[in-house]
C-alpha cells in the first residue's frame, strides 16, 4: 500500500548571502509503501532536509502536492496527520526542551495525542522498545549522552504509533559505534512492526545496511532510484558513482588509521 506519495515538489528560498534565487527543490517525485524503509541520499544542500520539512508540514511547497495514504496533505498540517507522520532530527539534544524529565515529554506526548491506556507504564515501554532504562523516565536531556538523546527522540517520535518515519540524518551527530546501535534499533523496530521509514543521510555505508531502496538527490532534483543492491551496486549516473568512491575513500583511510 502507498503511504506516501509526493508529487513535483517545488520549493526555492532567496539566498541572502548570495542575493540569488535557490532551487532547493526541483520536480521531485517518489512514493513509500507500507513497511517499506526508502533512503533519501545526496551531498550536503543537494535539497534533502527541504524535501522531508515539506512532507512533515514544516514548510510550505512553492508547488507540487503531498498525498499522505492517499490523502493531500495541504500545508499548514493539521494534528490528525501527525498520528501518522512523525520526525527525528539531526541533534537529539536540541530537540527536547532542557527542562522536562523525558518520562514527562512521553506521557505529554501520549496525552496529546489521547493514548487511552496507562501513560507512565506506556511511556516504560517505549523507552524498554528504544533500549533505555526505566530510570531514564527521570533524567533530564542534558544529563544523556547523544546517542541516548536520539533513542529518546525515537521514543517520543513512537509514543504517536507513527505508521511512517522521517529520520533527517539522525546519526550524523553521533560515534560511529553509536551509530550502528541506532541503525540496529531501526532495523528492530521494521522487524517489529510495520512502519515505514525515510532515512535521510549523506552517508551510503549506513543507507546500504538499511533501506530498500534508494533516491539519489542533486541540485534539488533526483537524479537515480531504484533497490538498494542496484543503485549501490550498479550506480547508473556519475553522481551516485562519485557518491560511492567517497565512501570508498573514507573506508580505506578508516581501515589505515586503524
Ligand atoms: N531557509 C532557507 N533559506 C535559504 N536557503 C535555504 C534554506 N533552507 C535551505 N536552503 C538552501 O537550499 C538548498 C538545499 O538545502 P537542504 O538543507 O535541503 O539540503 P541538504 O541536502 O539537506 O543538505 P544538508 O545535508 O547539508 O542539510 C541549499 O542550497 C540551502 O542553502
Amino acid at each position: 500500500m502507498e503511504l506516501l506519495k509526493v508529487e513535483n515538489l517545488d520549493k526555492s528560498f532567496l539566498s541572502s548571502k548570495h542575493a540569488k534565487l535557490v532551487h532547493a527543490v526541483n520536480q521531485v517525485s517518489f512514493t513509500v509503501n507500507s513497511g517499506e524503509f526508502v533512503a533519501l541520499v545526496g551531498e550536503s544542500g543537494s535539497g534533502k532536509s527541504t524535501v522531508a520539512q515539506i512532507i512533515a508540514g514544516l514548510t510550505p511547497a512553492d508547488s507540487g502536492a503531498v498525498f499522505l495514504r492517499g490523502e493531500r496533505a495541504a500545508y499548514p498540517y493539521f494534528r490528525e496527520y501527525y498520528k501518522f507522520l512523525q520526525m527525528v532530527f539531526q541533534m537529539p539534544v536540541d530537540s527536547f526542551d532542557p527542562r522536562w524529565r523525558i518520562g514527562k515529554v512521553l506521557e505529554t506526548i501520549l496525552k496529546r495525542f489521547a493514548y487511552p491506556g496507562n501513560r507512565r507504564m506506556r511511556a516504560a515501554e517505549l523507552l524498554s522498545m528504544v533500549g533505555l532504562p526505566l530510570a531514564y523516565l527521570d533524567k533530564f536531556p542534558a544529563q544523556m549522552s547523544g546517542g541516548e538523546c536520539q533513542r529518546a527522540a525515537l521514543a517520543r517520535a513512537l509514543a504517536v504509533g507513527p505508521e511512517l518515519l522521517i529520520c533527517d540524518e539522525i546519526t550524523s551527530a553521533l560515534d560511529v559505534s553509536v551509530q550502528a546501535q541506532v541503525i540496529d534499533l531501526l532495523l528492530q523496530l521494521k522487524e517489529k512492526t510495520k512502519i515505514s521509514l525515510l532515512f535521510i543521510s549523506h552517508d551510503l555505508a549506513l543507507v546500504q545496511g538499511i533501506s530498500d531502496r534508494v533516491l539519489v538527490m542533486k541540485d534539488g532534483m533526483i537524479v537515480e532510484s531504484g533497490s538498494t543492491s542496484e543503485v549501490l551496486g550498479a550506480p547508473r549516473t556519475a553522481y551516485t558513482r562519485q557518491l560511492i568512491q567517497s565512501l570508498i575513500t573514507i573506508e580505506d583511510a578508516e581501515k589505515e588509521s586503524r
